[in-house]
């Protein structure tokens, strides 16, 4: 029996514009296990593209702020404390870089995204201030608590799933995805991972990507 999966979305089925390519859709779609879709971004994020791929939607969402799984949310972020410091940025004169709108923070429920163009020691002293932590995935900072993560929220999901997380491979390509790697069984860096994602993987994967994403696939189907 193959195992079950908990991928990453930025970085590792996407291309590097962020579009998702669209050959890891049939491949997801078909795994013979379940899929656990764990991200950095908002809730809506994943769970339309479990919708859209056909699978269950089973997700870990905001760097484990958030998870869905068999009808059940769970929140393990600190909301207040993340608007404590989206106060805290604006008092300092900053807005968070995603224009007037901000899609990016729009759904988002246990943690605050912010533009890489912004200032990254005013947000990280903020973050401190508020007992929070700042987690860089090279398309956004991400202030949220520190103690959730996409591994800890995996030990929930794969409890509710029946599994072990030890059961699961992992596949992903950056910091937020250290704690994920600790957890499964097998982990698998993308060849554009960064460096925290590289050091914690199990494997660093010849592909980039995508194609990084479709070499562990294949890796862990045994192929
Ligand atoms: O939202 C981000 O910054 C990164 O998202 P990811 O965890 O799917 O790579
Ligand atoms: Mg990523």
């Amino acid at each position: 029996m193959v195992a079950p999966l908990a991928v990453d979305i930025d970085g590792t089925l996407s291309r590097p514009d962020r579009s998702i390519d669209s050959r890891v859709l049939d491949v997801l779609r078909e795994w013979d296990a379940p899929v656990v879709v764990a991200t950095g971004k908002a809730l809506p994020y994943p769970v339309a593209l479990c919708q859209f791929v056909g699978v269950e939607e089973r997700v870990i969402a905001e760097n484990g702020g958030v998870a869905y799984v068999n009808d059940e949310l769970f929140y393990f972020g600190d909301r207040d404390a993340a608007a404590a410091v989206r106060e805290g940025f604006a008092d300092a004169g900053f807005d968070l870089g995603w224009g007037e709108s901000d899609l990016m923070n729009r759904w988002r429920e246990t943690e605050l995204a912010v533009s890489r163009e912004r200032p990254l020691d005013v947000l990280t002293d903020l973050a401190d201030e508020h007992g929070l932590s700042v987690v860089d995935t090279g398309f956004a900072y991400h202030v949220k608590a520190t103690e959730p993560s996409k591994g800890a929220a995996l030990e929930v999901v794969a409890a509710e799933l029946g599994y072990e997380p030890a059961d699961f491979a992992a596949v992903g390509d950056s910091a937020n995805d250290v704690e994920l790697f600790g957890v499964a069984g097998e982990s698998y860096a993308v060849a554009n991972a960064d460096d925290a994602a590289r050091g914690a993987a199990d494997v660093v994967l010849d592909e980039s990507y995508a194609d990084g994403f479709l070499e562990a696939a294949r890796r862990v189907r045994g192929e």
